[in-house]
């Protein structure tokens, strides 16, 4: 990889490669894009094939987070931080606090939070070091578990979508199929259960259908035999990629609304999508309750005033339709233009002169 070549074609800002011998840290904190704010974006760690490989995530992560804090409306940029290693066998207490120590040297530029593989306690550890982490424990005024805030996230946007393809955002009635059923999802399943929608559910975990069908009279089917269902919305919750050529024409469903992370596998697929008539609820946007919900600690968290926020997903949705008719594009490019064009305009107004204790006209001769 040209790395300086790749974070000019993406406009990336920083890349800082931190690493400590005593603790075995080796971490890569991408920062995309602060024109909005500080970069906040979640810590993953896993165990990358090469170096490369684990570099190429943190910078591709920190982008999707630009994307996602400036649709979301947050005064955010974007950037991520990988840690390399097993999260179930290389942890350690002082790995944390000298990733800490690094956060802390950034001087505010880039803020944390939890991603895959990191947990409230590795926050907390974080937290020793430095106050630009969010997810931390309660006693911290910390906003918790993200998943059910994400879920919630996740109904609203789904109504939204409803609305655009049905006419009605009710949910009721609705037959709903939803690809894997862990954290966000099972709680997304409460609200639409609650609502009196028809669920279908699948998962690779045998006890997380059972789960589902227990609470919700769900309807289990084979992890291949989701995406033919006869349902109204498809509703993907577990992995990436999952729209592809393969599962593109088994699909019956008129809208697709999940919270899993980059659903398309190549931008074409969001095309084919468009062209077929199905609404597409962008995943970034419909999937951005949680860092919605950790974003409101930095202001010390209210939980009513981030719920409110989230609720605010529904409108977002329905903003990136009306720019996708508008211009006649599909919806992911809408979600794409929506927040460009609010960066683009908040670096326009930000670029006008202002007098600090750097500036030329206060130093002293
Ligand atoms: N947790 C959050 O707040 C949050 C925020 C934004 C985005 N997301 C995204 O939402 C998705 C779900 O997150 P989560 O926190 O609920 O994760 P999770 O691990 O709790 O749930 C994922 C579920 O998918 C199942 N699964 C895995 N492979 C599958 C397959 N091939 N077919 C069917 N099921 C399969 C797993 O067994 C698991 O039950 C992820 O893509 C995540 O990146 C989560
Ligand atoms: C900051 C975190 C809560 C971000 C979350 N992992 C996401 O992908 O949205």
């Amino acid at each position: 990889m040209e790395l300086f070549k790749y974070m000019e074609s993406h406009d990336y800002e920083q890349l800082v490669i931190c690493q400590d011998k005593t603790s075995g840290l080796k971490a890569i904190i991408a920062i995309h894009d602060t024109t909005l704010g500080p970069a906040l974006g979640g810590t993953r760690m896993w165990t990358y094939a090469s170096e490369e490989e684990a570099i190429e995530d943190a910078l591709r992560l920190a982008k999707g987070m630009t994307y996602k804090n400036a649709a979301a409306g947050l005064n955010l940029g974007g950037g991520k931080t990988v840690i390399i290693g097993n999260p179930k066998t290389d942890k350690n207490d002082e790995m944390f606090r000298a990733f800490g120590r690094f956060i802390e040297g950034l001087n505010g530029r880039y803020i944390t939070a939890e991603d895959v593989g990191t947990t409230e306690e590795d926050m907390d550890l974080i937290h020793l070091e430095t106050d630009y982490v969010t997810g931390v424990s309660a006693e911290f005024g910390s906003s918790g578990n993200p998943s059910p805030v994400t879920a919630f996230g996740v109904y609203k946007g789904m109504k939204a979508a409803a609305k655009e393809a049905f006419g009605s955002d009710s949910l009721e009635g609705k037959v709903i199929a939803v690809q894997g059923v862990g954290n966000v999802a099972y709680t997304l399943c409460e609200h639409l259960h609650e609502e009196g929608a028809k669920l279908i559910v699948t998962d690779i975990n045998k006890e997380a259908v059972q789960r589902a069908v227990d609470a919700f009279g769900a309807i289990a089917v084979g992890t291949d035999e989701i995406y033919s269902q006869e349902a109204d919305i498809f509703a993907p919750c577990a992995l990436g990629a999952i729209i592809n050529d393969d599962t593109i024409p088994q699909l019956k469903a008129k809208v697709i609304a999940g919270s899993a992370n980059n659903q398309l596998k190549n931008p074409e697929h969001g095309d084919t999508i468009h062209e077929m008539g199905i609404v597409y609820a962008p995943d970034y946007v419909i999937n951005s309750g949680g860092v919605i919900n950790v974003a409101d600690e930095l202001a010390g968290y209210n939980s009513e005033r981030a719920l409110k926020r989230v609720a605010g997903i529904y409108d977002t949705i329905e903003k990136i339709f009306a720019i996708s008719k508008r211009d006649n594009i599909p919806s992911y490019v809408a979600a794409d233009r929506l927040a460009e064009e609010r960066i683009a305009r908040v670096a326009k107004s930000r670029s006008q002169f202002l007098q600090n204790e750097k500036s030329v006209l206060t130093q002293k001769k």
